[in-house]
């Protein structure tokens, strides 16, 4: 991001100037007062909202300048996890993330194999044929991100995704976090979650009232909440 500015339609300016850029296979956590931007800062990544000045680049492609047609192309090489899980409730796990590679046309064969390869990544193989409501918070939030990885995507990006979940769960989302991170991919995390932030000693971006006021190597989460 260079210079990037986001002021929503109704005069709300969630984002000023902000300058950062963040490498391939980095683990970076994005922390701040609520209200400060985070969500704003993600959305922007996956093109969900358009900055309202300034450059922003995503994996190689020019998201501001991007058609239409084009954003489905960003979305795949990124995956996305959100604090609500936002599973299909009428598919099973398994078609939960088979969904993702039906999405890219990708072979029925192929799609066996990654799925129940990211189904026991995450600790949910023997669940496969469950459906959202017959899970627990944790494991649903697994479900999301074995959807998120089974594309191999460039990089992860996750809104609070430990938002909803107590501390022991919490934990096992972001040892599986850690692992997706060490296989190569890319993991943006907002979050409040300080006991997380503080143990993982990652690198940290403080957003406040839009601007970065804190960008550490192995830092920690720094506020009270
Ligand atoms: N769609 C929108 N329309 C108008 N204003 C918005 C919109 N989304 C966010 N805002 C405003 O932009 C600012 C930043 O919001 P954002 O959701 O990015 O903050 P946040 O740091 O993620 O907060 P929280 O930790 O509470 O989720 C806030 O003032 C918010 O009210």
């Amino acid at each position: 991001m260079s210079d990037v500015s986001k002021i929503y339609s109704n005069g709300s300016a969630a984002l000023s100037d902000i300058t950062v850029e963040i490498d391939k296979g980095e683990f970076v956590f994005v922390v701040g007062p609520s209200g400060a931007g985070k969500s704003t800062f993600i959305k922007l990544i996956f093109r969900e909202e358009l900055p309202t000045r300034g450059h922003l680049v995503v994996n190689g492609r020019n998201v501001v300048d991007m058609l239409p047609a084009e954003i489905p192309y960003l979305r795949r090489s990124l995956g996305i996890v959100f604090q609500d899980y936002r599973l299909l409730p009428n598919k099973t796990v398994y078609e939960n993330v088979a969904f993702a590679m039906e999405v890219i046309e990708a072979s029925r064969r192929e799609t066996q194999k990654r799925v129940h390869t990211v189904l026991d990544l995450v600790g949910l193989k023997h669940k496969f044929r469950n459906y959202p409501n017959q899970l627990s918070g944790g494991e649903q939030q697994r479900v999301a991100i074995a959807r998120a990885i089974v594309n191999r995507p460039v990089v992860v990006i996750a809104d609070e995704p430990t938002g909803n979940l107590d501390p022991e769960t919490s934990w096992e989302i972001m040892k599986i976090f850690e692992r997706v991170n060490q296989s190569g991919t890319t993991l943006v995390m907002a979050t409040h979650d300080k006991p997380v932030v503080d143990a993982m000693k990652k690198r940290v971006i403080a957003i406040e009232k839009g601007r970065i006021v804190r960008d550490q190597t192995r830092g920690a989460y720094g506020y009270e909440d």
